[in-house]
């Protein structure tokens, strides 16, 4: 296949410069699924780029099952001993132990609270300013579930940690030829309409244009605003949710100075030409934002928190349990990840506050 044209190539700002002091937190993510493997990996392509040091927060044991793993794992208690570490293993800082020995491709209910507590840990580090940002290995949200996890995922979570309300937090996936925004994230389809406020709506779209100001360095951004329905509900005759909640909140938002395309059919928004014109597109629901994107970049691109005083990036892949234990992996998303959040890190307005 093709690897789709960039219209308007959307790379972030260059990994490294600035703030290389402070590590990165990469956390541990389920032990059973690729980020053990992904991590080990993205070590080495660290050190053979000469990108900026980061640690993984979480239970060495994590790494037990990997297979042929030659990189030392090296335990550290303090994010300082980060750097030094990495130039001779992966630095690991303990949250908690495990409760089960961790079996790729097998995910134990049991070591539930030690991937949760990797992530309390790493926010505790980012808030405090102990490390530059955030970047987190992926979760298998039934998995916490079962174990009484209320959250619905890193992204809700986080927010919940920084002391906000859960919708707080604004998920960006961002790609090299595109970045999308869901206005609605982890919920059925069928309670899209009734989450799809015109308070969500303002919410997701103000903290999209800011960020992209403060966080990606686009002075003035472009938003692109999908519809919900097909063709954008075709005058009403394919619903109402354009003419009662999204034009409206757009009018308005456009008189706060904010440049807005929209609503527009989604169909018809993501091919070369269309993405020439836009930063990033704000679509209704999850799969509506995180198909085109995952599409035409699976491997390069990176989910993005907005909305908190940290910074936290994520693969934009999950657990990938049908791999794990393979070295089949790749690691491209996540270093994308770890570079992101370093570029991210690295402008004054993405510094973490002290809690
Ligand atoms: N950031 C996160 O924590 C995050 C993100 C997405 C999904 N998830 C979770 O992951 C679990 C599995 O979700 P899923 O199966 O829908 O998606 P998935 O991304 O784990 O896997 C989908 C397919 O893509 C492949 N794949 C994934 N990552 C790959 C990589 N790095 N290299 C090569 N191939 C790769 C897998 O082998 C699988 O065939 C779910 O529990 C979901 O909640 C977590
Ligand atoms: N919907 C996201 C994705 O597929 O990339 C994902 O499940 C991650 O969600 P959190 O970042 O909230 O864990």
């Amino acid at each position: 296949m093709t690897e789709a044209v960039p219209a308007a190539p959307v790379d972030p700002a260059p990994s490294g410069g600035g703030d290389r002091d402070r590590p990165l937190a990469l956390t541990m993510g389920d032990p059973a699924g690729v980020g053990p493997e992904l991590a080990l990996a993205a070590w080495h392509a660290a050190r053979a780029a000469g990108d900026a040091p980061f640690l993984v927060v979480g239970a060495a044991q994590a790494f037990d099952a990997v297979p042929g793993r030659a990189v030392p794992i090296v335990a550290i208690d303090d994010p300082a001993k980060a750097a030094q570490a990495f130039a001779t293993g992966l630095p690991v800082l303990k949250a908690a132990d495990l409760a089960a020995q961790p079996v790729p491709g097998r995910p134990d209910v049991a070591n539930a609270p030690a991937t949760i507590a990797a992530i309390d840990r790493a926010v505790t580090l980012a808030r405090a300013g102990a490390v530059a940002g955030l970047v987190t290995n992926p979760i298998a949200k039934h998995v916490l579930r079962a174990s009484g996890f209320a959250h619905a995922g890193h992204t809700d979570y986080l927010a919940h940690l920084c002391g906000r309300p859960a919708d707080a937090a604004v998920m960006m996936l961002a790609g090299r030829h595109l970045r999308t925004v869901p206005v609605t994230v982890h919920l059925p389809l069928a309670h899209v309409p009734a989450a799809l406020t015109p308070e969500r709506l303002t919410h997701v779209l103000r903290t999209t244009h800011r960020e992209l100001q403060t966080r990606f360095g686009i002075a003035a951004p472009r938003l692109a605003v999908t519809g919900l329905n097909p063709h954008a509900g075709e005058d009403g005759m394919l619903g109402y949710e354009e003419q009662r909640v999204i034009a409206p909140v757009l009018d308005r938002l456009r008189g706060e100075g904010l440049d807005l395309a929209g609503p527009l059919p989604a169909d018809t928004l993501f091919h070369a030409e269309a993405r020439a014109g836009y930063d990033a597109a704000v679509a209704m629901y999850h799969d509506q934002a995180l198909i085109p994107v995952k599409a035409l970049d699976f491997f390069g691109t990176v989910n993005v928190t907005l909305g908190l005083e940290i910074v936290r990036t994520s693969p934009d892949h999950g657990t990938a349990f049908d791999r794990a234990g393979t070295n089949s992996a790749r690691p491209d998303s996540l270093i994308a990840a770890l570079r992101l959040a370093r570029a991210m890190a690295a402008r004054a307005d993405a510094t973490p506050v002290a809690s």
